[in-house]
């Protein structure tokens, strides 16, 4: 036996355990199941990229993720405890912090006012400010400007800024892309990068498979309703080109 082997032996390497993991989970709206048994695994500070075309459930994934949508089978589990049927409400408490699609920010308040709704988290509205002016600069200069007439990225700026008040463990990103120049999609995903690096754990569901693979540990294909292949960013690419370019 050599030296690795041996020390092998001793340690064995062991996974981490996911912080957020669904096991068969089944969910759907009203009689109509659209989840059917979906099977995800996101590991602590890592990116997990969710992709896939329209409709094949990946905004419902989400929703069950941040507890906005009950499931109807298997497992729902956050740090290895099952919390099937948990509340909005406990996911953030928990420290799983969403972005929906459409971004969830009020248009009618100015940047202040809407990080300011953000402090009943605990932090201060100087802290907040302070927080978010530093990582996004333009937000500091349109601080008394209506959120709703904000460029589409600014707006994805405050949104990221509010979700970040709560200091989440888990951020659930939905459709970052939706309606952004592509150079304004790249400079968002190298922010949520570099929170990756810091330790956050971030789950993105993403039509543009382009914009966010190349920041991605690991990836996820998502049809009906299903995860059809999980795998490494180039894999999953790989699988992509296949499906779409007939390959
Ligand atoms: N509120 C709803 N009521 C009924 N059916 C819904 C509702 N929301 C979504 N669906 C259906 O559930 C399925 C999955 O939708 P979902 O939004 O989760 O997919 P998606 O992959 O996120 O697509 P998109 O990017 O268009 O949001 C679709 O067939 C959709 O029509």
């Amino acid at each position: 036996m050599t030296m690795t082997e041996q020390q092998a032996d001793r340690e064995p390497v062991t996974e981490p355990e996911p912080l957020l993991e669904l096991v068969d989970v089944r969910a759907g709206y009203g009689a109509i199941e659209v989840l059917h048994g979906v099977n995800l695994a996101l590991k602590p500070g890592s990116l997990l990229a969710l992709l896939g075309p329209n409709g094949g459930g990946k905004s419902t994934t989400m929703r069950v993720c941040a507890g906005l949508h009950p499931i109807t089978g298997g497992e729902l589990r956050y740090a290895g405890r099952t919390v099937n049927g948990i509340s909005a409400q406990d996911a953030a408490r928990l420290g799983v912090c969403s972005i929906p699609e459409g971004r969830g920010i009020f248009p009618n308040l100015t940047v202040r006012e809407n990080l300011w709704v953000a402090t009943g988290t605990g932090a201060t509205l100087a802290e907040l400010e302070e927080k978010a002016y530093s990582r996004f600069p333009v937000l500091g200069r349109r601080r008394n400007q209506l959120a709703g007439s904000m460029s589409g990225g600014e707006q994805q700026m405050l949104a990221l800024s509010r979700a970040l008040a709560t200091d989440p463990a888990v951020l659930l990103l939905d459709e970052l892309s939706m309606g952004l120049a592509p150079m304004i999609v790249s400079q968002m995903y190298q922010t949520v990068a570099e929170l990756v690096a810091g330790g956050l754990s971030v789950l993105v569901a993403e039509q543009f498979a382009r914009a966010v693979l190349p920041i991605a540990d690991s990836a996820a294909l998502m049809l009906h309703g299903r995860v059809v292949a999980t795998g490494t960013p180039e894999e999953i690419e790989a699988r992509l080109a296949d499906d779409y370019l007939g390959g």
